[in-house]
């Protein structure tokens, strides 16, 4: 099966847009104010309306108040959410919409018991380890740390660019990518060229 195309960290109507243009399957919408791609509920709402039917929106928090998850799923019309900090299952679970659980991965991280803990998420997202840093940071990992088999789908992202894609997915062979910094020309404002780059690079691996 092809794999699926996330593009994360969309701020502007126009990004959205030209990535529904260039057949991505789902966009990421983040609200975490500490994110330099933070969106605001309005701005958030303004993306969403703008997007066709068929482009998945996911919804990426960190350690957010159930209030604040809430709030944001009442005015937001949200497919999927993305959990990318220390959130339990239950919490999770508790919004009674499907999840992405983030796991960012170094030596030791033991990805078959986080698939177990999250047995019911929609996938496990993998991210690289950064000290300090929730996710967003463009750094890769060491991807043969994702040897096994996993019980959940596997969304690889961490540092994904246009030249690496074809590489990371003839080694790791995930349901789906999903890519933030590696398609921008500066935090929060995507490239075009970048992002058609990368989408022909995942649905054909080459440039
Ligand atoms: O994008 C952010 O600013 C961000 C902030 C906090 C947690 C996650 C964040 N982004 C997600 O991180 C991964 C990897 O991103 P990148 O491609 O390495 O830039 C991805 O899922 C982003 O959506």
């Amino acid at each position: 099966m092809a794999v699926r195309v996330k593009i994360c960290g969309i701020t502007r109507v126009e990004d959205g847009v030209e990535a529904a243009r260039l057949g991505v399957d789902a966009i990421g919408l983040v609200f975490y104010p500490k994110s330099p791609r933070n969106v605001s509920i309005a701005r958030a709402a303004a993306i969403i309306a703008a997007l066709p039917p068929f482009v998945s929106v996911v919804g990426l928090f960190v350690d957010a108040t159930r209030e604040w998850v809430d709030t944001v799923l009442a005015e937001c019309a949200l497919d999927v959410l993305q959990f990318h900090g220390d959130e339990s299952p239950e919490f999770c679970a508790s919004f009674h919409r499907p999840y992405l659980k983030a796991v960012r991965v170094q030596a030791g991280t033991d990805l078959a018991a986080m698939a177990k803990r999250y047995a019911g998420a929609r996938g496990l997202l993998t991210d690289a380890f950064v000290e300090g840093v929730h996710g967003g940071t463009g750094q890769t990992f060491d991807w043969s740390l994702l040897a096994e088999d996993l019980p959940l789908p596997l969304i690889l992202s961490g540092g994904l660019d246009e030249h690496n894609i074809a590489a990371a997915l003839r080694q790791v062979h995930p349901a789906a990518v999903d890519v933030s910094s590696g398609v921008e020309s500066a935090k929060g404002i995507k490239d075009a060229a970048r992002m058609a780059a990368f989408i022909s690079g995942a649905r054909h691996g080459s440039l």
